[in-house]
C-alpha cells in the first residue's frame, strides 16, 4: 500500500499526471450517470494546514475514489492521488491553462527547455478529444500553435520569402536530425496542387531555386484535392480563444517554426507527412498492405549525446494557417480505426512535433545557425480489452501491440516517482523497452554527455482520462499505473462483534430486576457472550485481513492479466511476422526454382539446336553439295547457242549419214518417244531417244527460253553437278529443303 499524502505531494516526478474526467456523451451515459452509476468519485479538496479562506476557495481536487461494481466480488476501493482532477463540466481551454501547457511553451521559447504533452486513456476516454479536439473545440496542439505563433509575431521568417534564399539551407545545415527541409507552401502545394499547376512551378523553380523546391521533385503527385483541404480548414474551429496567453519574447531575434508529425505503429516509427501511397487507409482498410519505410530512433553525427527520430520531413511554417494545413495533411495518414469501444480510435501513438529555431550568430566569425527546442504533443493510442473491443487479425495484432507498449509505459510512471533530483539513476525507469517510453522518456533526464552537459531536461505533462462509466477494470488498471500515489482500503462492513460487544455492554448496565439481583443464568451469559464476542472480533479481523489480501491479489491477477493480453498480442504479431517471412522466404524460393528451371530449358534447347547442326553437318557432309554459281542470261544464251551450234552440226552429220544410208526401199524405223531423266531445268540432259526428237525438243526449249527472257521471267539456277557428271536432280544445302529433321 503507498502512502497516498507523502507521494502526491512529491513534485520530483519525470512527469506532471492529471486526470481529466469525460462527461456522458449519449442520453443512455447521461441516464446512467444520473441515476448515480458512476463507480469514479472525485474527493473534496483536502485542507492543508496553512489553509485559509481564499485558498479554499480555490483550492482543486486531486484525489479520486474508485468504487467497484456491485457484483459478487468484494473488491477493495482504490484511492488515487493526481497533480490535479479536472471534473466532467472541464473546458478545453480550462485543461489547456492549468495542466501548464503555456509554461511549457515558455520553457521552449524563453528557457531553452523541451516540452512534452500526452495524453494516456482507455479507449473513447477523450484523449483525442483534449489532444486535438473536435468539430467545435480546439485542442491543446491547436491552441499551443496559436500561442506559439502569436508570441512570436513579427519574429518569425519565412521559408518561402525569397529574400532569403539560403534560408533553407542554412536550416538543414544546423539541423541535426538528418531531416529534410521544406517550406510550407512547396509543402502544401506538392499535396493539394493542381497538377498542371505543380508542373509549371516544378519547371520554373529549375535550377535556380532547386535547393528551395526539393518535396516538388520528390512527390510524384499531389495526393489529395485542394477542395478537401479547404473544407477540412473552414471547418476548424477557431475557440477556445488564447489571445490572452502570449509569452513575451526577445523582438530583436528571429525565428522559424519546423512542425514535423509521426507516429509509432505496432513498435516502429512512421513519418506522418511523407504520404504513403494510399492516404491513412491502410488500417482502415484492414489490408496493412502499405510499405512505408520506418525510421531510426537513433544518435546522428549532429547530435551524438541524445536520441532522435532522423530522417523525418519537416516543414517551416510562417502562419498558424500553415502549421495546421501541415497538421491536417499529416492526421490524414494518421491510423484510425473504428473498434468496438471507439468509431474513430487512434490505432498508433501520434507525435506532432513544434520545433522553434532561433537564429544564433557565431561569436568568432558571425556564422549563421539555427539552435532551439521542441515542444512535443502525444496523442496516445488507447487500452484495450479484445472482449469489448470485438477487434480480430490485424486490429487485435495492434491492440497487443498497443497494450503492450502501454503496459511498458505504465512499469515507467509507476517508476517515475523513485526519480528525485537527489536520484540521477536513469535505469530506475526501464523506459528502453519499446519505441514509445523511449521516446517519451529519453529527453527526460540531464545530459551526461560533456558536449551538452547544460541542456535542461524536458519539462512533461501526462493527461490521463477517464470515463466514469467506462469500463471499470480498465481504467482502473490506467489509473493505478499513472496515478503518483494509490491507496487501497477495504470497505468495512457493519461489524457484527462491535454489536454482540455493544449489546454484551448493554447486557451489563441493563438495569438490575425490580428485586435488585441478577439471575445466575443472566451473569453465565453475559460472560459467554463476551467470550463468543471476542471469537467473533478475532475471526472478523482474519476475515477482515483476508479481504485485503484477495483485494491485492485480484489487483494482481488483473496486471497478470494485463501482460498476459500483451503477450497474446505479442505473440500474434510475432506469428504475423513469421507468416510473412515464410511467405517471403517461399516467394524467393519460387523465384530461384524458375530461374533455374528457365536456364534448364535454354540449356536443353541450346543442345536440342546444336545436336540439330551436328546432324546436319554430318549430313552435308556425306552429301557433298556443289552449287553452280548463278550464269547470267548471256552466258546462259551463250551456252545454249553453242549446244544449239554442236546439236545442229551434229544433226547435219546425222541427215549426211541418212542420205548415204538410206534406200528407198526401207521403211523408217518407228519413233520412240525421248526418255527424260526428270525436271525440266536448262541443266537437265536428254539421255535417250531419237535425235532428231532430241533436236525438236531442244529447238522448243530455246524458243521458250527466248520467250521466257523476252519477258524477263525469273531465270532458275543450273543444276548442280554431282561427283563431275550432270545430276538432272537439283541438291540444295539448305535445311529446310531437307526435308523434316527425323527424316534425317
Ligand atoms: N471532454 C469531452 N467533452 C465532450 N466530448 C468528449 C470529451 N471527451 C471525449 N469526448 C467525445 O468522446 C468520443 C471519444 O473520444 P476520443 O476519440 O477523444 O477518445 P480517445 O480516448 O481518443 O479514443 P481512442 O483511444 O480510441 O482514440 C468522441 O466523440 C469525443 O468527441
Amino acid at each position: 500500500m503507498t502512502s497516498l499524502t507523502k507521494q502526491s505531494s512529491n513534485q520530483t516526478s519525470l512527469f506532471q499526471v492529471y486526470l481529466r474526467l469525460r462527461p456522458p456523451i449519449t442520453k443512455e451515459e447521461a441516464a446512467h450517470a444520473h441515476r448515480g452509476e458512476r463507480y469514479l468519485t472525485v474527493e473534496p479538496p483536502e485542507p492543508t494546514e496553512d489553509d485559509n479562506a481564499s485558498k479554499t476557495q480555490s483550492r482543486r481536487p486531486t484525489h479520486i475514489t474508485l468504487q467497484p461494481p456491485n457484483d459478487s466480488r468484494k473488491r477493495a476501493v482504490e484511492k488515487f492521488a493526481f497533480t490535479r482532477v479536472f471534473e466532467e463540466d472541464s473546458k478545453q481551454l480550462e485543461v489547456f491553462e492549468n495542466t501548464g501547457v503555456p509554461s511549457l511553451i515558455q520553457g521552449v521559447l524563453k528557457e531553452g527547455r523541451d516540452g512534452l504533452v500526452a495524453t494516456l486513456g482507455v479507449t473513447g476516454s477523450g484523449k483525442s478529444h483534449t489532444i486535438l479536439g473536435s468539430k467545435h473545440q480546439r485542442g491543446i496542439t491547436q491552441m499551443s500553435l496559436d500561442v506559439l505563433f502569436r508570441s512570436l509575431g513579427n519574429t518569425i521568417r519565412s521559408a518561402d520569402n525569397f529574400e532569403d534564399p539560403t534560408l533553407l539551407a542554412s536550416l538543414s545545415a544546423a539541423d541535426s536530425s538528418e531531416a529534410q527541409l521544406f517550406s510550407a507552401r512547396n509543402f502544401i502545394h506538392s499535396i493539394y496542387g493542381d497538377p498542371s499547376e505543380r508542373g509549371r512551378a516544378s519547371r520554373a523553380q529549375t535550377p535556380m531555386s532547386r535547393g528551395q523546391t526539393p518535396l516538388l521533385e520528390s512527390t510524384s503527385a499531389p495526393l489529395l484535392s485542394r477542395r478537401y483541404l479547404n473544407q477540412r480548414l473552414n471547418a476548424l474551429p477557431s475557440v477556445p480563444h488564447v489571445s490572452h496567453l502570449t509569452i513575451p519574447i526577445d523582438t530583436q531575434a528571429e525565428y522559424v517554426v519546423v512542425v514535423s508529425m509521426y507516429e509509432v505503429y505496432n513498435d516502429r516509427i512512421f513519418d506522418l507527412l511523407s504520404p504513403s501511397p494510399v492516404s491513412g487507409t491502410a488500417s482502415r482498410q484492414g489490408n496493412g498492405k502499405e510499405k512505408r519505410r520506418p525510421l531510426l530512433f537513433k544518435s546522428t553525427e549532429g547530435s551524438p549525446d541524445r536520441k532522435i527520430v532522423a530522417g523525418l520531413r519537416k516543414v517551416v511554417c510562417s502562419t498558424y494557417e500553415e502549421a495546421m494545413t501541415v497538421l491536417e495533411t499529416g492526421l490524414t495518414e494518421r491510423r484510425i480505426a473504428g473498434t468496438g469501444s471507439n468509431n474513430a480510435s487512434s490505432r498508433s501513438h501520434g507525435f506532432f512535433c513544434l520545433e522553434v529555431k532561433k537564429k544564433v550568430r557565431g561569436r568568432r566569425y558571425g556564422e549563421i545557425s539555427w539552435a532551439g527546442n521542441t515542444l512535443t504533443v502525444v496523442d496516445l493510442a488507447g487500452s484495450e480489452r479484445a472482449r469489448n473491443a470485438r477487434t480480430a487479425g490485424a486490429t487485435l495484432a495492434e491492440a497487443g501491440k498497443i497494450n503492450e507498449s502501454l503496459m511498458y509505459l505504465g512499469q515507467c510512471l509507476q517508476m517515475q516517482s523513485d526519480f528525485s533530483e537527489g536520484n540521477k539513476n536513469k535505469t530506475v525507469v526501464p523506459y528502453r523497452q519499446c519505441k514509445l517510453t523511449e521516446l517519451l522518456f529519453s529527453n527526460s533526464f540531464p545530459s551526461s554527455h560533456s558536449a551538452s552537459h547544460n541542456r535542461y531536461p524536458q519539462k512533461a505533462v501526462m493527461i490521463v482520462t477517464a470515463d466514469p462509466l467506462g469500463d471499470f477494470n480498465a481504467t482502473s488498471q490506467i489509473l493505478r499505473y499513472s496515478a503518483l500515489a494509490r491507496e487501497v482500503t477495504v470497505p468495512r462492513i457493519p461489524s457484527v462483534s462491535s454489536t454482540i460487544l455493544s449489546s454484551s455492554a448493554s447486557t451489563q448496565s441493563r438495569p438490575q430486576t425490580s428485586n435488585g439481583r441478577n439471575t445466575p443464568y443472566a451473569a453465565a451469559s453475559t460472560e459467554d457472550l463476551q467470550e463468543a464476542a471476542r471469537e467473533i472480533v478475532r475471526i472478523t479481523d482474519d476475515y477482515e485481513a483476508l479481504i485485503v489480501r484477495l483485494a491485492e491479489e485480484e489487483i494482481a491477477r488483473q496486471e497478470a492479466e494485463l501482460k498476459l493480453q500483451a503477450a497474446e498480442g505479442r505473440c500474434l504479431m510475432i506469428e504475423q511476422e513469421i507468416r510473412e517471412e515464410c511467405c517471403a522466404e517461399m516467394d524467393e524460393k519460387m523465384e530461384e526454382e524458375r530461374k533455374r528451371w528457365q536456364e534448364a530449358m535454354d540449356r536443353q534447347a541450346g543442345h536440342h539446336e546444336e545436336h540439330l547442326d551436328n546432324k546436319l553437318e554430318i549430313a552435308s557432309r556425306g552429301i557433298k553439295i556443289y552449287e553452280d554459281p548463278e550464269p547470267t542470261a548471256d552466258e546462259r544464251v551463250d551456252e545454249l547457242e553453242r549446244e544449239n551450234e554442236y546439236l545442229r552440226s551434229k544433226l547435219a552429220a546425222l541427215e549426211r549419214q541418212l542420205n548415204t544410208q538410206t534406200s528407198p526401199t526401207r521403211k523408217p524405223k518407228p519413233r520412240a518417244a525421248p526418255v527424260r531423266s526428270g525436271g525440266t531445268g536448262f541443266g537437265q540432259r536428254l539421255v535417250s531417244g531419237d535425235s532428231s526428237s532430241d533436236l525438236e525438243n531442244m529447238f522448243q526449249r530455246v524458243t521458250a527460253f527466248k520467250v521466257a527472257e523476252t519477258y524477263k521471267s525469273p531465270v532458275k539456277p543450273k543444276a548442280a553437278l554431282v561427283n563431275g557428271a550432270r545430276n538432272p536432280r537439283r541438291v540444295t544445302s539448305r535445311k529446310k529443303d531437307l526435308g523434316p529433321e527425323d527424316d534425317i
